[in-house]
């Protein structure tokens, strides 16, 4: 422990009643970009070294890969190049690292050996001294080492882009990882993200698309990101968010935090014994089955986004774990987002729009999302929506992958005023990786095959009246109630593991005997009674569909429980509204005995 840590580069902190340039020798807390700016106003100097040698690396690697084109090289040297690429961006540091770590995620963006070396990024980087580390644990606890822990590994067992991390036991026995920042590093990616914010201003009018306008957003969006990410104290809060989210699942494990070892640039968090998602060898030696892994994976995934809203922005698969006993656990939870109640909603609704082929209703919750401005005039885009997007999704649900919807997108980005709102990266970006790392454990992996049963699965569960009006909507089309559909609907949910029938059966029946079932009533008279024909063949073949899991005593069981249920005031809104539900085939005599028998309460 015989490292002084480097203390000569200070950020300061601006305060808000400060004139620009005054500033304190303390640290920026959070990403402002106008506080950076203003600071490096009055410093420039001080931001044209780095600049230099940023300028010097880029132009150097662009410069060779032309060498190459010119030479006629470019297929013997790809690999070089890539090694070269990787190599630059971990000596360029931690905010280059983590730039190059967002792109190794882009399939769309990046060509396929770069993509394979950027991968490199995620976990395989230079550790830093070890007695700095160890002093910085000293620091930030602000006890010896050994007054908080029994056993820590000499060296870190892993090295990654912003900290290291050791493995440890505390002194009351449990096993431990403790992650240790490397220094500086606030100073450092500060000053980055003043020259990418600056670069983006210049560069955005050159580049294609609309994203160009976006630029400096998308740098916004990170350097907010990486400032949330250096707060260790942060990511252990959005831990136990996290969990708590998942308290009630059995198959997700997060990893406790142990605050009393934790602080802004140390975290110590529960050590998982597993194996990374990467190591899909030996996750088939431990008898462990990549496709039950890949369905936790999926569903979780997807349950962030629809139902939690809160989401890991950062599921590369040396963050997942393989535990032995079948689970999977998260770690890294720096990088987390949330989003609001409407984007969840809307998200479902364009899923929903999406499996229904309806691309005018697709085309206004791109609206609602953000992705079109609400002048835009979507008439001339649904067309191409469905040129595009029908040919992605094939004849079959089953064909869809984020992959061809990404790559076909990009197609009408171009002619079509799209853009990708800055918060859509994460989603998108956490969407197409966790199809990555399905697809590394499965070559033909299919995403819907997983996440269609999951939302079939919360449509019909439908627990909240926002879910049962989309329920409605992909049940109905022009008015008409689609059979077709419902049959679906139930067929590819029984897919879904935790899809059962009983409880499901039983919501649908409360909801339609309620208030908010009026309208699904109705139609429902008009679908059955539709062309003058009682449609019973459609009836006959969605119960050949469920019957083997509701056994007639426990379906009786379930009606007599929710009858029994209902007030006199409810059978008696429901009766006469209903009258045409059981004016055909003799059962009236059945609402009759009900109502004698109601309890008269
Ligand atoms: N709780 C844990 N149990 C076991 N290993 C862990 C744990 N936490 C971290 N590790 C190991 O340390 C590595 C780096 O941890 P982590 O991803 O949290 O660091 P990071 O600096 O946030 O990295 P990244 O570059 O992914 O943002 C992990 O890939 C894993 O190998």
């Amino acid at each position: 422990m015989s490292q002084e840590i480097d203390k000569s580069v200070n950020f300061p902190v601006v305060e808000a009643n400060k004139g620009v340039g005054q500033y304190q020798a303390a640290q920026l807390k959070q990403y402002n970009p106008d506080a950076i700016a203003r600071y490096y106003r009055y410093r420039p100097w001080q931001a044209w070294g780095r600049m230099l040698r940023i300028i010097w690396s880029i132009t150097g690697f662009i410069l060779s890969l032309k060498w190459d084109e010119w030479q006629n090289q470019v297929e013997q040297n790809q690999g070089k190049r890539a090694t070269h690429l990787r190599e630059m961006l971990t000596r360029l540091g931690p905010t280059f690292i983590k730039v190059g770590q967002a792109l190794s995620t882009r399939p769309d963006l990046i060509r396929k050996d770069f993509l394979e070396e950027l991968i490199k990024l995620q976990d395989q980087l230079p550790p830093f001294d070890n007695d700095l580390a160890y002093q910085l644990i000293e620091t930030e606890l602000g006890r010896p080492i050994h007054e908080s822990f029994s056993e820590l590994s000499p060296k870190p067992v892993a090295a990654a882009s912003l900290g290291q991390v050791y493995r440890g036991r505390l002194l009351s026995g449990e096993e431990v990882a403790v992650k240790v920042q490397r220094p500086n590093l606030r100073p450092v990616i500060t000053r980055d993200l003043y020259l990418m914010r600056w670069a983006a201003g210049w560069l955005a009018p050159w580049l294609p698309l609309n994203l160009g306008h976006d630029l400096t957003l998308i740098v916004d969006e990170f350097g907010t990101k990486l400032f949330e990410e250096i707060d260790y104290i942060n990511e252990g809060r959005n831990a136990e968010k996290f969990a708590s989210n998942f308290r009630n699942d059995p198959q997700v494990k997060v990893p406790a935090i142990y605050w009393r070892y934790t602080n802004t640039r140390v975290l110590t968090l529960e050590w998982i014994n597993g194996f990374k998602l990467t190591d899909t060898k030996s996750i088939r030696e431990a008898g462990l089955d990549p496709e039950a892994i890949i369905q936790i994976g999926v569903t979780s995934g997807l349950q962030q986004l629809l139902e939690h809203g809160f989401f890991h922005a950062d599921p590369h698969p040396g963050n997942l774990f393989a535990i032995a006993d079948g689970r999977m656990a998260y770690i890294d939870f720096g990088m987390m987002d949330q989003l609001e109640e409407t984007t969840k909603e809307a998200l479902v609704d364009a899923l929903v729009h999406l499996v229904n082929k309806d691309y005018t209703d697709l085309a206004e919750d791109f609206v609602k999302l953000g992705f079109l401005t609400p002048d835009t005039n979507i008439c001339p885009i649904v067309p191409a929506l469905e040129a595009v997007l029908g040919n992605a999704i094939g004849k079959n649900v089953k064909d869809f992958n984020f992959k061809t919807i990404t790559d076909e997108f990009s197609e009408l980005m171009y002619e079509y005023p799209f853009r990708v709102p800055a918060k859509f990266a994460l989603i998108i970006r956490s969407l197409v990786t966790q199809e990555g790392i399905a697809l590394s454990l499965n070559p033909n992996f299919k995403i819907v095959e997983v996440g269609y049963p999951y939302i079939a699965r919360r449509l019909l569960t439908g627990e909240s009246p926002a879910l049962r009006r989309r329920l409605l909507n992909v049940l109905f089309k022009d008015g008409k109630f689609q059979w077709q559909r419902l049959e679906n609907l139930i067929a590819i949910a029984r897919t879904d593991g935790n899809f059962d029938v009983l409880p499901t059966a039983k919501m649908g029946l409360q909801f339609m005997l309620s208030e908010e079932g009026k309208f699904l009533r109705r139609q429902l008279v008009l679908a059955l009674t539709e062309d003058d024909r009682l449609h019973t063949e459609e009836v006959q073949r969605l119960w050949n569909l469920v019957k083997d899991d509701l056994p007639a005593n426990r379906l009786l069981d379930v009606a007599i429980g929710i009858l029994t249920e209902l007030s006199r005031e409810g059978v008696a809104a429901i009766l006469p509204k209903a009258t045409s539900l059981v004016s055909f085939d003799g059962k009236q005599s059945l609402t009759q005995k009900l109502k004698e028998q109601m309890p008269k309460n």
